[in-house]
């Protein structure tokens, strides 16, 4: 063979095996026995996972130290995964996560919570009225799912109250997926839409207290109060103990994820400079911006593509929405 040296074998082994083809125990990938399965609900050191149709009690592996594992996290475990009462797996690894939703305690509060993983939607529930709607706190939840890379979707409660138009109306330029219901005697309507909207996927539901969500997950998932009584039966916590996430398997395919201890939603861990960009109406807008503009000083180029209609009838709330999160962002709210 003329020219250059191709690589031959004594490249590719670099290190001569005695022990023939098998490969040694220390080069396998750890817990090859391991069953893998999805966990519903954590409590207080304890996860309840879904392992086929069982629902299996674990605690983390000593190895992952401290290592965050929630709510739609998929885990490797081992040891005793038969779920029977009284036994205990062991949950050694946590397989990548394709999104993370997450919050701080405010918008300042550098500690980071991980809520969820692997979830592709976040819906917003608010009530239309009764109580009132939180503009804010939905813009807030806007950017938490823009920043965690889920899909947003609002869910408007208690239409017959009053008309959606009006709150739909300040989000329309944004291009947000939106669901209605009502109650009529006692019945929830709109489910369908609903429905729609969730199923196949991971839906994370936020909302405060009061508008209607517990309502709306019992219209969803018939059993759910069984099921949330069965995760803390596994758990052996009392029913009504869990303040972090559930999820609940929808009938149709597809999960709900509760968040019943969720009453805000700090927003520290995002970089103050991509809030904008997590408002998709204004973010255009800011190409007429100075170099370096915080988007919340006199030069700023948002108030004239405000004033100009560029953002829509609810440019002018949107833009001071915007302002609010960034001053409370950086702490000078
Ligand atoms: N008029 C009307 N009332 C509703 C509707 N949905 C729920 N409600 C009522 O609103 C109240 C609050 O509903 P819940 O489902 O308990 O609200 P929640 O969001 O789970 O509140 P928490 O349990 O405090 O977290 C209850 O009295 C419901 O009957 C609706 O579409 N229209
Ligand atoms: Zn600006």
């Amino acid at each position: 063979m003329s020219g250059r040296r191709v690589y031959d074998e004594s490249d590719v082994r670099v290190r001569p095996n005695r022990r023939g083809s098998r490969p040694r125990t220390k080069d396998r990938p750890a817990h090859l026995d391991a069953v893998v399965g999805m966990v519903v609900a954590v409590d207080r050191g304890r996860w309840t996972v879904l392992v086929d149709d069982r629902l299996v009690t674990a605690m983390r592996a000593r190895e992952l130290g401290r290592t965050s594992i929630v709510v739609g996290d998929r885990v490797a475990l081992v040891g005793d995964t038969t779920g029977a009462e009284g036994s205990l797996a062991r949950i050694v690894r946590v397989e990548e996560r394709s999104t993370l939703l997450r919050r701080t305690a405010d918008d300042t509060d550098p500690v980071e919570r991980v809520l969820v993983a692997n979830a592709d939607q976040l819906a917003i529930v608010t009530a239309l009225a009764d109580p009132e709607p939180r503009p804010r706190m939905v813009d807030r939840c806007l950017v938490a799912a823009y920043d965690a890379g889920m899909d947003p979707l609002l869910v408007l409660t208690k239409a017959d109250l009053v008309d959606p138009e009006g709150f739909l109306g300040r989000y329309a330029p944004l291009d947000v997926p939106w669901v209605v219901t009502r109650v009529v005697d006692g019945q929830v309507v709109g489910l369908d839409d609903v429905r729609q909207r969730l199923d196949g996927r991971v839906s994370v539901l936020v909302g405060h207290s009061g508008v209607g969500k517990s309502t709306l997950v019992n219209a969803l998932v018939p059993d759910a109060a069984r099921a949330t009584g069965d995760v803390n039966a596994v758990t052996g916590r009392g029913r009504h103990t869990s303040t972090s996430a559930v999820a609940l398997e929808l009938p149709e395919g597809g999960w709900v994820v509760d968040t019943p201890g969720v009453r805000s939603f700090g927003l520290a861990h995002v970089d103050p400079g991509r809030i904008v960009h997590l408002f998709p109406d204004l973010e255009p807008g800011t190409v007429d911006c100075p170099r370096g503009c915080t988007h919340d000083e006199d030069d700023c180029g948002l108030d004239a593509y405000v004033a100009a209609g560029h953002a829509g009838p609810a440019g002018e709330a949107r833009l001071e929405s915007l302002r609010r999160l960034l001053r409370s962002r950086t702490g000078g709210d």
